[in-house]
C-alpha cells in the first residue's frame, strides 16, 4: 500500500469496508442501495424497485447480476487503480506538461486576495462572506473565481488528449461513467495537492469548521464529462467528501445546471432546490453531505473539476457512507481519506475480502 504524497509520507490513508456494500447504483432505476445478498435486497428495496418499473422476475435477475458485477468491481479497484497509475506514468506524454505544477498565476488575482484575506489574523466568516458570492446561506453554499480562463483552457486541452488517448482510464466514481481521475493522470500531488493545502483550507476553514474544514488532509479529484450522447445529468446524491469543490472548465454547452437539495440527514416534506448554474473558471463550495445532482446537458458538452475534500479527524469517527465507524480496509494513495489511529486493531487486508 502507497502512502500518500510527499508531503504526506508518513500517513497512510484506508478505505472503509462498506465501499463493497452500501451505495451501489442501480442506474436504471435510478436507485442506490445496500446490497449483502439476494433475500436482504427483496427485502429493503423489492417495493421501491417494483415501482421504478423492476417487475418481471428477470428484471430483478438482472439487478442482481449487476449488482454482483459491480461488487467485484470495487473489490478490484484498488490493484487496477495502482496499475493504471504506474502505466501512465511510465507510457502516456503529456500536451500541456506545464499544468502539472501549481503556478499562482493559473489562479485569479480575486481567488488569491480572498485566500489572503482569510490567512490574516483577523479574518472571520462575515469578512469572508463579503469577498465571495452566496448562494445559499442556509445550504451554505457559495462561489468564487477560482481559475484564470488561460489555465481553463489548458488543463481542458490536456485533459482531452489524455480522454484520446490509448491509456487506460478509471471512473471517476459510481455514477460518473466518463471522465478522469486526476490520481491516475499524476495531478494530485503538483496540483491538487498545493491547491487544496495553500488555499482552499484557509477558506474551508472559515466556511466550515464544523465539518473539518480546518483538518482537510486528503481529497479524492476528477473530472467529470457530459455530452450528448454519454452521460447527461447526474442522480440526486451526497459526496463521500467532508466539502466539495466543483469548477467549471469550459461554456460551450447549455443546460446541465447544478441542484441543492436537504443536507443529508435532514428530511423536510417540502424540500426547496437551488439551480445553480456553471460560470467558466468559478468554483462552487459546498458540505459534501449537501444532496445534489445535475440537470440534463442540452447541447454540447460540459467538464467541471471536482475536488472532494476530506478531513480524516472527522471521518474516522463515522464513514459518511454507511453512517458507522469505518471498517478500514487498505488502499492506494489518498484511499477513501481515513486514517488509523493509534492503538487501532489492524485493518482488513483488501485481498481477504470475500
Ligand atoms: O456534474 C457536476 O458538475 C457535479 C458532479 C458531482 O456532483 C459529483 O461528481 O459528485
Ligand atoms: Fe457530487
Amino acid at each position: 500500500m502507497a502512502a500518500a504524497g510527499a508531503g504526506a509520507a508518513a500517513r497512510r490513508f484506508f478505505r472503509c469496508n462498506c465501499f463493497c456494500s452500501e451505495n451501489l447504483f442501480l442506474p436504471r432505476y435510478r436507485l442506490h442501495v445496500r446490497y449483502l445478498e439476494e433475500q436482504q435486497l427483496r427485502r429493503d428495496y423489492g417495493l421501491v424497485l417494483k415501482s421504478r418499473g423492476c417487475v418481471s422476475p428477470e428484471d430483478f435477475e438482472q439487478v442482481l447480476a449487476e449488482l454482483e458485477k459491480e461488487v467485484q468491481r470495487r473489490k478490484q479497484l484498488v490493484q487496477q487503480a495502482s496499475q493504471r497509475k504506474a502505466t501512465i506514468a511510465q507510457c502516456y506524454l503529456p500536451v500541456q506538461p506545464q499544468v502539472y505544477g501549481l503556478q499562482e498565476q493559473f489562479m485569479v488575482s480575486e481567488f488569491r486576495s480572498v485566500v489572503q484575506y482569510c490567512e490574516t489574523l483577523d479574518a472571520n466568516l462575515p469578512g469572508l462572506l463579503k469577498r465571495i458570492e452566496t448562494l445559499s446561506d442556509e445550504k451554505r453554499i457559495y462561489r468564487l473565481p477560482v481559475f484564470t480562463l488561460d489555465f481553463c483552457r489548458m488543463l481542458l486541452k490536456e485533459l482531452e488528449h489524455f480522454e484520446k488517448s490509448d491509456m487506460p482510464k478509471g471512473r471517476p466514481n459510481t455514477m460518473n461513467n466518463h471522465g478522469i481521475l486526476l490520481y491516475e493522470l499524476g495531478l494530485d500531488e503538483p496540483l491538487v495537492t498545493p491547491l487544496r493545502e495553500q488555499y482552499l483550507q484557509p477558506l474551508t476553514a472559515l466556511l466550515y469548521p464544523d465539518c473539518g474544514g480546518g483538518q482537510l488532509d486528503s481529497h479524492r479529484a476528477f473530472v467529470v464529462k457530459y455530452t450528448m450522447d454519454e452521460d447527461r445529468d447526474l442522480s440526486y446524491h451526497y459526496d463521500n467528501a467532508e466539502v466539495t469543490l466543483n469548477i467549471s472548465l469550459n461554456k460551450n454547452f447549455s443546460e446541465g445546471s447544478l441542484y441543492f437539495g436537504d443536507f443529508r440527514e435532514v428530511s423536510s416534506s417540502e424540500v426547496q432546490y437551488l439551480e445553480v448554474p456553471h460560470v467558466l473558471g468559478r468554483g462552487v463550495l459546498h458540505r459534501g453531505g449537501q444532496l445534489h445532482g445535475a440537470l440534463s446537458l442540452e447541447s454540447g458538452e460540459r467538464w467541471n473539476l471536482i475536488i472532494w475534500m476530506r478531513a480524516s479527524s472527522v471521518r474516522n469517527q463515522l464513514c459518511p457512507m454507511c453512517g458507522k465507524p469505518p471498517e478500514l480496509v487498505e488502499d492506494e494513495g489518498y484511499g477513501d481519506g481515513f486514517t488509523r489511529e493509534e492503538g487501532e486493531p489492524s485493518t482488513m487486508n483488501i485481498c481477504t475480502l470475500t
